[in-house]
């Protein structure tokens, strides 16, 4: 049977993590602990944020109807542009992203011993906790998250011992439509590379086919003291691609070169999707990997939910043989890949640069 991604990250997790979140609720300065300068994120946040510029008016990523007859063309221009777009027409049933969000609210809510129950293991990928890179920050973040890869079941029962059936069902149906939403964009993606129909075939029943996906629930608690904080690190993501629902609250940015950083707003009914460093590799690099951050807000809880979508552990990926150009990157099972950005965060990706 093909290794699951949760097994990689299990087996290559070098920076076992013990930090615990916060109890946000029973602070109310922003602790040193949390303050960060300009020095802490590797110098990326220096760079404004156009969003606080007075008067300024940045482009930004577009929100795309799935079914537009042009839909493939407006997502591939994208991918390349921007690394970053919304979806609309996306066949998730409000409904169900409504209780999903509704249940993640549940959660944090919480009592903190409560929560600390259901603690992610140093080496384990589900569970509460803090961010999984936070070690490589000399700061932590205004942030708490709980990732489900595989079953939620025995974590939840931790948290709600006689009532955890409803969050793992909905958890489950959620996990389910996305992977189905996440196959699909990644066929949209591929049509746009220019990838015909016999190679998309063969790209499913090698490693899309089973492709699968993790959970991750974040929440960004009002804050103190917002511009002293960042709620997520500077980061790429990893895996082909990732989605993710975000409540009314603002705080999403991506990096845009040459301008600085793009608020992507919520908009009602949309989903986010953005470009991991594996489709990035598989594009031979003609889809942009762009760093993206959260910043929190003073007076408005931020709920996210994350769908991370990636292929077996042990699938090879390379660039696509008849994209063109030379190959920029070397061919790489996922599990290693995994464990290189593991071991060297954003700089994971030189490693295997031709
Ligand atoms: O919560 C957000 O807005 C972004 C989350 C994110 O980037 C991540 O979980 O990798
Ligand atoms: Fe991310």
């Amino acid at each position: 049977m093909a290794t699951s991604i949760s097994n990689a990250y299990e087996d290559t997790n070098i920076h076992p993590n013990n930090t615990i979140p916060l109890d946000f609720g029973s602070v109310l300065q922003l602790p040193e602990s949390h303050v960060w300068t300009d020095d802490d994120d590797s110098g990326i946040g220096r760079r404004t944020c156009l969003a606080r510029q007075p008067g300024a008016v940045a482009a930004s990523p577009p929100v795309i109807d799935l079914r537009a007859p042009d839909a493939m063309w407006l997502v591939g221009d994208a991918c390349r542009r921007w690394g970053v777009f919304q979806v609309t027409n996306h066949g998730v049933p409000h409904d169900l992203v409504e209780d999903v969000e509704e249940h993640a609210r549940r959660l944090f809510k919480l009592p903190n011993d409560q929560k600390l129950k259901a603690l992610r293991a140093p080496n384990g990928v589900t569970g509460y906790g803090v961010p999984r890179f936070s070690p490589f920050f000399p700061k932590l973040m205004w942030h708490e998250g709980f990732t489900i890869a595989g079953s939620a079941m025995e974590h939840a029962k931790l948290l709600w011992p006689h009532h955890y059936e409803e969050f793992c069902d909905a958890m489950d149906k959620y996990k389910q439509k996305m992977k189905s939403l996440a196959y699909n964009i990644l066929l949209v993606m591929l049509k746009a590379l220019g990838v015909d129909e016999e190679d998309r075939e063969k790209l499913s029943s090698s490693f899309l086919c089973q492709s699968d996906g993790a959970l991750q629930l974040n929440s960004y608690p009002c804050c103190p003291n917002p511009s002293q904080a960042i709620g997520l690190a500077p980061h790429t993501d990893s895996l082909l691609i990732t989605i993710l629902h975000q409540n009314d609250t603002n705080g999403l940015q991506i990096m845009q070169e040459g301008v600085g950083w793009v608020p992507i707003r919520p908009t009602p009914g949309a989903l986010v999707v953005n470009i991991g460093n594996l489709m990035h590799i598989l594009s031979n690099g003609a889809f942009h990997n762009m760093y993206h951050r959260v910043v929190p807000n003073e007076t408005s809880h931020r709920f996210t939910i994350g769908y991370f979508y990636g292929p077996p552990a042990d699938s090879v990926l390379a660039p696509l043989p008849k994209l063109p150009g030379p190959p920029r990157f070397r061919a790489v099972t996922v599990k290693e890949y995994i464990g290189l950005k593991n071991k060297h965060l954003e700089k994971g990706l030189s490693f295997i640069q031709l």
